[in-house]
């Protein structure tokens, strides 16, 4: 799909905010959007979502288009979104209640109130609770219909780490009840952890995608010769500025400082001929690493290679 709005601001008076996104999310499946800030995640979401209208292309959501269909299909899909949405009067039990009320088979309201420990702010006005809270109370919202699918944007922004996990465990509930779920993310651990596939967008283009292990070449196929790995080295002292220069890739820093003994990482070694400039620079520079070993790349170390300029 593309997506174009019209702005005062551009020479023809319209802005593509996407150009290119071809995405497809199932049943059962953690989708997870990743991307920098106004790379196009919510506006993908909201297209999806019938929200917006794509200038060119087209969204199928559960058979039909979401910006044509009527109520049926609306409550048949969850969303949760990033600014919550929410009434602020209103207390969350009315709130729930109420949206359950809307639904034919409505998620049982103490099962998603243990599940997501809403007890304790349930009669408390939404305006009165914390952003944590007001998270929660804004899942709940989106899953009370007992939906077939879902979008989440951001579900886990500003949530603390028994919170966090919390929701974690109810989308792994969700996934194994055969619901999909689509969500975006900044915390590309919890990409890594949660998805069976991600989509990473960058300029409102999709540049990855694929399953984590596709994606960061470890996992299903450990001894592909084609997998790229993240190496690691112990520097027998520390690195001067001209030889982090004169390195023949970005060097991560993974110890605490730049000392005798620190470990360095170099995100994607593809080839061995990678390995052989890596040496060449150890040998233009004295160095002997003390230890040298190959990693497991992270989605993050793919995340940070497709954005950098
Ligand atoms: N109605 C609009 N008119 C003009 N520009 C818009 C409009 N809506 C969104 N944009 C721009 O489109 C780009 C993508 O926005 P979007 O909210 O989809 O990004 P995002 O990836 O969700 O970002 P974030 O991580 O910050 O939430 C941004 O540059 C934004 O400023």
């Amino acid at each position: 799909m593309r997506y174009a709005v019209g702005t005062a601001s551009s020479a023809r008076g319209v802005t593509e905010i996407l150009s290119g996104v071809d995405l497809t999310a199932r049943r059962g499946e953690v989708t997870v959007i990743i991307g920098p800030n106004g790379a196009g995640k919510t506006t993908t979401l909201s297209c999806a979502q019938g929200l917006l209208r794509p200038s060119a292309g087209s969204v199928q959501l559960l058979g039909q288009d979401p910006y044509r269909a009527g109520a049926d299909l609306r409550a048949r899909v969850g969303v949760m979104l990033q600014d919550g949405g929410l009434p602020q009067s209103v207390k969350p039990r009315t709130l729930l209640t109420h949206v359950a009320k809307l639904h034919r088979d409505p998620w049982p309201l103490e099962d998603l109130v243990d599940r997501l420990d809403l007890s304790a702010f349930l009669g408390t006005a939404i305006r009165r609770l914390s952003g944590g809270q007001k998270q929660r109370v804004a899942l709940a919202a989106a899953l009370i219909g007992s939906p077939e699918l879902v979008f989440l944007d951001e579900p886990s922004a500003g949530l603390d780490p028994q919170s966090r996990q919390l929701v974690f465990d109810l989308i792994d509930h969700l996934r194994s009840s055969g619901i999909g779920i689509v969500l975006t993310t900044h915390l590309l651990e919890e990409a890594q952890h949660l998805a069976d596939a991600v989509y990473i967008l960058k300029d409102g283009v999709v540049v990855r995608h694929g399953t984590v292990s596709e994606l960061t070449g470890i996992g299903e196929e450990p001894h592909s010769h084609t997998a790229a790995r993240r190496l690691c080295f112990a520097s027998p002292r520390a690195l001067t500025r001209t030889e982090l220069e004169d390195a023949p890739y970005p060097l991560e820093l993974d110890s605490d400082a730049n000392r005798a003994g620190a470990r360095w990482g170099v995100p994607a070694i593809a080839s061995p001929a990678d390995l052989t400039a890596l040496a060449r620079w150890w040998e233009r520079s004295g160095l002997f690493p003390a230890e040298i070993s190959f990693e497991a790349r992270t989605l993050e170390d793919v995340f940070w290679e497709v954005s950098s300029p």
